[in-house]
């Protein structure tokens, strides 16, 4: 880092980039600048808050994304949550840490990341904290959205006899940080390798996901979704999440599960399961939940006419516990809880 003052940088990172305006029809009163923001929320709604954060090496490295990538699966990630709860993001608060010597440019593309995201989902950010740090970089973002009072999507809210459903294709986004692992080329040096042009869908996947906003308040809306989740550590995982939350079992139909191409492409040349990939490596970001079968051709249709996917892959029991995978052979396997798991 340069000779910028601590005040200075935060002005340089900060200062611009959401313009009075968009702040303004945002509903911030009071953005950054002051001891703290204020801002309005709707009437009629419920504050909804939330807090992921990401850690070089744990969750990134100079290998597998770039800074602005950083900033914008920060953001992205954050933002899932509040999806996952059938709710809108308005508000943003980001802690940055970093050692001393981290090159300015290198904190500024972080930023540029991060507002970018925030800009795509209309999320004003109204603050947030800087700080050093011995060892890597660490951003941490909270995200503070709203949604209609007593609407919230629970974790806990499954029952038996609804039908089990995803918002979009999952593991490629694991599939794409295997291959940047197994590739080891620093992520500067991407785009000028032609031959992995094939791969770009997964690496896309894995440094920047879409959170399913859209998807989250179509199923809000509709009022008929029961529970929701959002996949950051693996379908295996946050199937166990709901099934515990709700006191009952989810079975995974296995030929129900869509395997997107480029993934299964990959596996095949990696000698690797793409059901792993899918159950167990997580970042994902799409949702998945629960609802009642009968509701369920009625929302796909809803889903295509927004421009969305709807994959129902199994099914909410009262009988058994936990998750289980139902094979086409008929055979039924019972799916630990794993997933990523930082201890
Ligand atoms: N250090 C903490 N202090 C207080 N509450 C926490 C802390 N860490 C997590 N939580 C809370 O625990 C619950 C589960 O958090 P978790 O981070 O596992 O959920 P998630 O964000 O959906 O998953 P992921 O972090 O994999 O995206 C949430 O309610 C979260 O707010
Ligand atoms: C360099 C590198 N190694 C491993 C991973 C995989 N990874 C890290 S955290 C996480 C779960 C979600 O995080 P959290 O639970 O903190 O929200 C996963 C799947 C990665 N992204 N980068
Ligand atoms: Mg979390
Ligand atoms: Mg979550
Ligand atoms: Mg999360």
């Amino acid at each position: 880092m340069s000779s910028l003052d601590e005040f200075a940088l935060i002005h340089r990172l900060t200062q611009g980039k959401q313009s009075p305006a968009f702040q303004q029809a945002g509903g911030v009163e009071i953005g950054i600048g002051d001891d703290a923001a204020v801002a309005h929320l709707t009437p009629g709604c419920q504050l909804v808050m939330t807090c992921d954060t990401m850690t070089e090496e744990i969750h990134f490295k100079q290998i597998t994304m770039r800074n602005q990538d950083i900033g914008y699966k920060a953001m992205a990630a954050a933002v899932s949550d509040i999806a996952a709860m059938g709710s809108m993001p308005r508000y943003a608060l980001v802690a940055v840490s970093f050692p001393k010597e981290t090159s300015q440019a290198r904190i500024e593309e972080i930023y540029e990341g991060l507002y970018e995201c925030a800009n795509r989902w209309s999320v004003v950010i109204v603050g947030g904290d800087t700080t050093s740090s011995i060892g890597g970089i660490t951003v941490s973002v909270t995200v503070l959205g709203e949604v209609e009072t007593g609407k919230a999507l629970l974790r806990s809210s499954a029952k038996p006899g609804d039908v089990l459903f995803i918002t979009g294709e999952l593991g490629r986004s694991a599939a794409g940080l295997d291959f940047l692992l197994t590739q080891s080329i620093p992520a500067k040096q991407w785009e000028e390798r032609l031959d992995w042009r094939n791969r770009q869908s997964l690496i896309q996947a894995h440094c920047r996901p879409d959170p399913q906003i859209e998807a989250g308040r179509l199923l809000q809306q509709s009022g008929v979704c029961h529970a929701l989740n959002d996949v950051s550590d693996g379908l295996a995982s946050e199937a166990w999440e709901i099934a515990e939350a709700s006191n009952a079992g989810i079975d995974l139909i296995e030929d129900r599960i869509p395997i997107n191409g480029e993934l299964m492409d990959y596996a095949l040349q990696a000698g690797k399961d793409p059901l792993d990939f899918i159950l167990f490596g997580g970042e994902d970001y799409q949702l998945v939940g629960t609802m009642p079968a009968e509701h369920a051709a009625a929302m796909q249709m809803k889903f295509k006419e927004a421009g969305l996917e709807l994959f129902i892959i199994g099914y909410v029991n009262g009988e058994t516990k936990g998750v289980r995978l139902v094979q086409s052979s008929g055979s039924v396997l019972p799916i630990e809880k794993k997933g990523y798991n930082h201890f």
